[in-house]
């Protein structure tokens, strides 16, 4: 059984070495859509994958980083990165280029780490991220799977290779919270009251 939660938000952005002219030497910006598809074979105590609400936390403050926000390859040149940490609040250093494929990488290992560390309260047996589908404009998505998260030729991605902005970690409801994240520390999904008793 599969579930899907649609995350959105505006973000800018160069592309290095790609074809398009216009996106490898242009700052522009995209009205992203993000679908989280996540998949379980068994259901909560609420008989669900996993309860909508609990994806409006650590996941949602995550993806919603790249809100206003401007992301850059690390390997960009260094006067870009200087330029964009200095003129916009919310920046993003990437450890791969922001291309629709990678967003779709990133957004995935983001959801699954989070989903590794959380201790669930409420019977989610083995809820996994199935994909995750970037929408860059209206006619271009990328959609990623776990095979290609873990491709280390797509770029290797680890937890300590990004760095966001001052600014971005004042804005989540925990400023701690990727420093946790890093840290392999729990997040704790909220205590459930069962008021029927569910099978065994
Ligand atoms: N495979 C990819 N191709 C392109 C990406 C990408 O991330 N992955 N990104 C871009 C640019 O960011 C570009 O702004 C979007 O390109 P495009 O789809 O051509 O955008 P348009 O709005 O011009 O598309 P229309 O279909 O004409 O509306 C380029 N390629």
């Amino acid at each position: 059984m599969r579930i899907r939660k649609l995350f959105k938000f505006e973000n800018a952005h160069i592309v290095r070495n790609c074809s398009s002219d216009r996106c490898k030497r242009s700052i522009h910006g995209h009205s992203y859509q993000i679908e989280l598809i996540l998949e379980a074979q068994r259901l909560d105590h609420g008989q669900m994958v996993y309860d909508f609400g609990l994806l409006k936390s650590s996941i949602k403050d995550m993806i919603d980083s790249f809100d206003h926000a401007i992301c850059f390859w690390q390997d960009d040149d260094p006067e870009y990165i200087d330029a964009c940490k200095k003129f916009s609040a919310r920046w993003i250093a990437l450890p791969v280029s922001p291309s629709a494929e990678q967003f779709s990488r990133v957004i995935f290992f983001w959801a699954e780490q989070i989903l590794a560390q959380t201790q669930m309260q409420n019977g989610e047996a083995d809820v996994s991220v199935y994909s995750v589908i970037a929408h860059e404009t209206a006619t271009g998505y990328a959609q990623c799977f776990s095979e290609d998260v873990h491709n280390a030729q797509m770029g290797a991605l680890a937890l300590s290779d990004f760095e966001f902005s001052p600014q971005v970690r004042a804005e989540w409801h925990d400023s701690e919270m990727y420093d946790k994240l890093t840290r392999g520390e729990r997040f704790i999904n909220p205590e459930v009251t069962l008021q029927v008793t569910p099978n065994a």
